[in-house]
């Protein structure tokens, strides 16, 4: 989950701030109204950090010898995300209880044939996945069951 993060982050950029007063900072220079970005990109994209940097290493995150991506992924200092432990456990909760129901797969070919998907992300500020297509199917006869029993007909709010 942590490597997702590191991998394609949502704001590789992080959000820019500008400089409260003059500045410097090793060597350089930063006036004050400076709009300075923290390049998380980059740091989470670091070869000696972590070998092979564009590839997914899906047990990147157990080796403890692999800088935590929370070190950049957030933001940085008095201004770091303060929804990141939240996140943090709204996602592992996600993903646990999607993977435990369902099997998600590359997309098929009219053959059947897996189909290879490029990973493709959105530019700007924030950036997220391009649509892409996949295979979700329940991963037993049991766990359809159960997802259907989680099915709501009606909302009711309020
Ligand atoms: C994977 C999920 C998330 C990522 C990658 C993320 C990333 C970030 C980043 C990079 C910043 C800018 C920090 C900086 O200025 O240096 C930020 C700020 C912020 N985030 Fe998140 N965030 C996530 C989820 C959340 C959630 C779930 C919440 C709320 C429940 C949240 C609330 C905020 C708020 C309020 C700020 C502004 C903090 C400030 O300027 O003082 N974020 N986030």
């Amino acid at each position: 989950m942590k490597e997702t993060l590191r991998w394609l982050p949502i704001a590789p950029l992080g959000i820019p701030h500008a400089a409260a007063e003059d500045d410097a900072h090793n060597g350089y220079f930063i006036p004050k109204g400076s709009l300075v970005f923290g390049n998380s990109w980059s740091i989470l994209h670091d070869p000696v950090a972590y070998p092979e940097p564009e590839r997914f290493l899906k047990d990147g995150k157990l080796n403890p010898e692999v800088r935590d991506p929370g070190v950049a992924v957030f933001g940085f200092g008095r201004r770091i995300c303060p929804g990141r432990h939240f996140s943090d456990n709204a996602m592992y909760i996600l993903t646990s209880s999607l993977l435990s129901v369902f099997d998600i797969g590359p997309p098929l070919n009219q053959r059947g044939q897996p189909v290879l998907v490029t990973p493709q992300m959105t530019s700007g500020l924030l950036s997220t996945p391009v649509p892409f297509k996949c295979t979700i199917k329940p991963r037993s006869t049991v766990a359809e069951a159960l997802i259907r029993d989680t099915q709501m007909d009606e909302v009711v709010i309020g």
